[in-house]
């Protein structure tokens, strides 16, 4: 089960997060308190070189050119598609993709998985945020006999607390947390190191 740590705003938040060992790192690149400039991005790659770490850029809605951009001018490895992009755009992206939904989508789960991004990301019911508003869902209500686990990522309200939970019962590919490991509004060192502990059983590795 790999780890996606998201909304990071810095380096020194991006190099204190990267201690612990995620798999990915996120930067939020749509509208929000989590944005961050592509300059920044660069800055956040550039010092992640050498650690194995991917680095998923959030965009809602992007235009193509400002996806591009992400990818070649912020060295980003993915880009996630939190907003209501069709299927051929995030297609174009294949192999760098993550497609976001809200639990509450109109979309069939059938419908979702037939995006061909890397992995379909299941989120928080949309209401007043597109993403990190830190609200759980009934992980029940996920059709776990008939979608693709192996490109399930997990997302909306996990936190230290109910992570080992909701990775033993869903089993998804990739689990993404913001909210649930910050406090203040910031990254919290002590609470994604628990996090991820928890998802691992007890070893950070
Ligand atoms: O984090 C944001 O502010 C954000 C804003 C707009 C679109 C997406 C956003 N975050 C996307 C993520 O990948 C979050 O990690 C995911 O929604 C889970 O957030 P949380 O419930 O806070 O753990």
């Amino acid at each position: 089960m790999k780890v996606k740590i998201c909304g990071i705003k810095t380096v020194e938040e991006a190099q204190l997060v990267a201690k612990e060992r995620p798999d990915f790192i996120g930067v939020v690149l749509a509208p929000s308190k989590r944005r961050v400039k592509l300059q920044t991005v660069r800055e956040i790659t550039d010092s992640l070189k050498g650690t194995g770490i991917k680095v998923v850029g959030v965009y809602v809605n992007p235009t193509k050119e400002e996806a591009d951009a992400g990818l070649n001018e912020g060295g980003l490895d993915y880009i996630q598609f939190h907003g209501d992009e069709s299927k051929e755009f995030v297609e174009q992206y294949k192999g760098h993709a993550i497609k976001a939904f809200p639990s509450n989508s109109e979309l069939s789960y059938s419908e979702r998985f037939d995006f061909k991004a890397d992995y379909i990301l299941i989120d928080s019911p949309r209401e007043e945020y597109y993403g990190g508003s830190g609200v759980t869902f009934n992980w029940s209500e996920l059709p776990l006999e008939t979608i693709d686990r192996s490109r399930l990522a997990l997302a909306g309200g996990l936190n230290p607390d109910n992570i080992a939970e909701a990775a033993e019962q869903v089993k998804p590919a990739l689990i993404d947390v913001s909210s649930g490991v910050e406090t203040g509004g910031e990254k919290d060192p002590d609470k994604v190191r628990a996090f991820i502990k928890n998802i691992r059983g007890g070893h950070n590795d």
